[in-house]
């Protein structure tokens, strides 16, 4: 048995979700290109969970079922109370979902009706505790839902207790569409790993959360913001990027798993970061992104992927940083609740082998011996 290092290019499942080929990303078959123009979040999200588009009937069912499911339990908003301020915003996400489970009656009904109304009202809910998170820290008081037709327009109301303008709402948008499902990654893997036990949705997205949280998957987004602002201005990119290069660190924001000729939905978000900043009349960001993207490119042959541009995107429409990878959860909430639903209408238990590289033919030594 011989073991492939982080299980690259080994294909551990099956599924009809999102496909990556030639460096072309599709959900449901559609291209992300076609999505990232045309559809907003929640038909993306009932494209993933029941594999074509909404009609308007359908489509405002959705929209009503989120809303009506939005209510986060008050034990788990009095639970956020009770954190210290100052933790990480994934880990009070991650903490607070699996507590979600403790309020919800049918949480391991594992029936495939229980399963798609949990997964309304994951969708519903996690941005709502976000929102809540973040304002209870700021010693405010929690927002309910206002109940618009959007995801994104809810969560910014959350958030801020302003009503969010067009464009805020539009490059939210776009952005959840972009982030909402991407195959096999490292997070939607431990989801399906998790679920495939046979046990509860809850347990699924707990795990995901916690997977997603780390720098070299979705938190690269709060990663590279770091960078950003580290960098200060447009001047210090070419030293600064040198200098980590001549170290050997990594460059947040840069390479992929998958992509070699880079992430398709990068230039998307690199197009928002120029168009918000020129709306705010501040592309100092962008120009950063920009410079840093050049030389890494071209020293390198690293290309941004979905994370780099997304933290100037996010940064632009005043949002903290630590909020970015919570924010990235919302949306893939949708991709890996899709893939939960899969992996229980199909069921095995994924229990791969290691290759032992330990010690052999050891004996027993009695302590008093050692
Ligand atoms: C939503 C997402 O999860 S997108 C990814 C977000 N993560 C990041 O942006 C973190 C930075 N990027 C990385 O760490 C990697 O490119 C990953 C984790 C995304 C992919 O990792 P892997 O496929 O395992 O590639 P691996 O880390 O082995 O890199 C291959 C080579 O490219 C180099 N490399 C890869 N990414 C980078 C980078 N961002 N900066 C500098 N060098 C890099 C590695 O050092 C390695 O070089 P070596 O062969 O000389 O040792
Ligand atoms: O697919 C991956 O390895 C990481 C990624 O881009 C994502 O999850 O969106």
């Amino acid at each position: 048995m011989t073991a492939t290092k982080g299980l690259e290019g080994i294909v551990a499942t099956t599924s009809s979700i999102s496909s990556i080929v030639d460096g072309v990303l599709t959900y449901r078959g559609i291209d992300i290109d076609d999505l990232a123009e045309n559809a907003t979040f929640e038909e993306v999200i009932y494209l993933l969970w029941f594999g074509k588009l909404p009609n308007q009937a359908e489509l405002e069912k959705l929209q009503s079922d989120l809303n009506a499911y939005s209510k986060v339990p008050d034990a788990v908003i009095n639970q956020l109370k009770t954190f210290p301020k100052d933790v990480n915003s994934m880990a009070a996400l991650r903490t607070a979902v699996s507590a979600l489970a403790l309020y919800d009656e049918e949480a391991n009904d594992l029936s495939q009706e229980s399963n798609v109304r949990k997964a309304i009202k994951l969708q519903a809910q996690i941005p709502g505790i976000i929102a809540a998170f973040a304002r209870i820290r700021e010693g405010k008081e929690p927002l309910a839902s206002p109940g618009y037709s959007s995801v994104a327009a809810n969560f910014l109301y959350q958030l801020t207790g302003k009503e969010p303008d067009k464009v805020a709402i539009e490059a939210l948008d776009k952005a959840l569409v972009l982030h909402a499902d991407h195959e096999l990654n490292a997070s939607t893997f431990a989801a399906r790993v998790t679920v495939a036990t046979l046990t509860d949705i809850y347990s699924g997205i707990t795990s995901a959360i916690g997977t997603l949280k780390g720098p070299l998957h979705g938190g690269a987004n709060e990663a590279v913001m770091a960078m950003l602002e580290e960098i200060g201005t447009v001047e210090n990119v070419v030293p600064y990027i040198n200098g980590k290069l001549e170290r050997k660190d990594k460059i947040m924001g840069f390479g992929h798993r998958v992509y070699k000729n880079g992430d398709p939905r990068a230039k998307h978000l690199q197009k928002m970061s120029y168009e918000l900043g020129k709306l705010t009349g501040n592309l100092k960001w962008y120009e950063m992104s920009v410079k840093a993207d050049e030389l890494v490119t071209g020293l390198k042959g690293l290309k941004p992927n979905v994370d780099f541009y997304s933290a100037s995107v996010y940064t632009t429409l005043e949002i903290p940083r630590d909020l970015f990878t919570p924010i990235f959860a919302i949306s893939r909430t949708s991709g890996w609740t899709a893939h939960i639903l899969e992996q229980y209408e199909n069921n095995r238990l994924i229990r791969p082998r290691a290759e032992y590289t330990g010690p052999v033919n050891q004996k027993y030594i009695p302590i008093s011996a050692r």
